[in-house]
């Protein structure tokens, strides 16, 4: 009998979490049933979408949610063989039993010099969140001014590298020297440090002051509303996430959107990367190519050991990762 190490949702988040909303459990999993396989988890997603998520999808107690790279241990399917790698949404568990239908065996070829926890990050959903958000819905052409916030993170990073391979000017911001430092290395027209600059408004007019044809947004909130105000004539703005948002008790009241958006009559749409699911190849061909050929650049910010996973979710959600947030068992 396996017995496998879970962190559950103790109780729902108030606020920003706390250690004491997460509980370290041990659970004995069942004997295989023909069709499935037994995976160990090797490299844990820590992403934003957990903490909103958690609200909706999950009861006190639950298995938090997440996806990792894992290996095949044990197999009664024919389709699956021990020692291979696959990317599931088995939750934040050692191991857990999975019938194939919800796995993704790594692209192959993988390249021996790519880490596979890449599968996570700039080669896996946050990757193709740029791609599809940049090419679907900001549908970008070369020339543009992009803007771009939480740029040095596992979605921002890609959106940014993306944009210059597209051909458009990119302005990023992040939350610390070293990762704007870090945004300049990697192509980045413009990178500022939101946390220091005096006005936002005013660094977002520095570094384009004709304004901006593109919106990626990861952050919402007070950013939105001042970048909104210099969004160039027909300019499309796609709203990824409001990570300044998830933690908020009270829903916060901004100023409206509606006159601005008329005024330079802007293109505004919230997206969910699964619309895509049925182009998953696609996009994951492509930006494995790119990483291959060295035009997009990754980052990870590697924490150990599995009983880490809260502190490292926590510091995912502050800021205090550099590129994409994973947990090496
Ligand atoms: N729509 C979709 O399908 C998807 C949406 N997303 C969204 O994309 C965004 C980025 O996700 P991801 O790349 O995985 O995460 P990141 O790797 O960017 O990590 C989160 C980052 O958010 C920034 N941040 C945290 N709090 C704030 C705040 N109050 N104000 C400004 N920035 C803040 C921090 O960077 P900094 O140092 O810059 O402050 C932190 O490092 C999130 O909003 C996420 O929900 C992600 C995947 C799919
Ligand atoms: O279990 C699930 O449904 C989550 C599966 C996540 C999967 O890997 C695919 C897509 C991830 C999408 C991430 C989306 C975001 O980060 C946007 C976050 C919040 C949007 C608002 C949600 C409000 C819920 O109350």
């Amino acid at each position: 009998m396996v017995k496998a190490k879970v962190w559950t949702l103790k109780n729902h988040f108030q606020g920003f979490p706390k250690a004491s909303d997460f509980e370290l459990k041990e659970v004995e999993l069942p004997k295989l049933k023909d069709g499935e396989v037994l995976l160990a988890s090797v490299f844990l997603s820590l992403d934003p979408y957990m903490r909103p998520y958690s609200q909706k999808s999950l009861k006190e107690g639950d298995k938090m949610m997440g996806s990792q790279v894992a290996r095949i241990v044990e197999s009664k399917n024919p389709t699956y063989h021990i020692g291979a790698f696959a990317v599931a949404n088995g939750g934040w568990t050692t191991h857990f039993i999975s019938d194939g239908k919800d796995l993704q065996l790594l692209p192959t070829p993988w390249p021996e010099t790519l880490p596979i926890s890449l599968a996570l990050g700039t080669i896996g959903m946050p990757g193709l969140t740029a791609y599809f958000g940049l090419f679907e819905i900001c549908r970008i052409k070369s020339g543009d001014i992009l803007l771009v916030n939480s740029a040095a993170g596992a979605v921002g990073a890609v959106v940014g590298q993306l944009a210059k391979i597209g051909g458009c000017k990119v302005v990023g911001c992040a939350g610390s020297d070293k990762k704007v430092a870090y945004l300049k290395q990697i192509g980045f027209d413009e990178a500022f440090n939101y946390k220091t600059v005096g006005s936002l408004e005013e660094a977002l007019r520095k570094a384009s002051p004709s304004g901006y044809d593109c919106y990626f947004d990861n952050v919402g909130g007070e950013f939105s509303d001042i970048a909104l105000r210099q969004m160039k004539k027909y300019g499309r703005i796609a709203v990824c996430g409001a990570i300044s948002l998830y933690n908020d008790e009270e829903l916060q009241k901004g100023p409206y959107v509606q006159v601005p958006m008329i005024y330079q009559e802007l293109c505004m749409e919230g997206f969910i990367v699964s619309r895509w699911n049925n182009r998953r190849e696609e996009g994951l061909k492509a930006l494995l190519k790119w990483v291959v050929e060295g035009k997009i650049k990754y980052h990870e910010d590697v924490t150990e050991g599995f009983e880490n996973m809260p502190a490292a979710f926590m510091g995912m959600l502050k800021g205090d990762n550099f590129g994409k947030a994973i947990l090496k068992m």
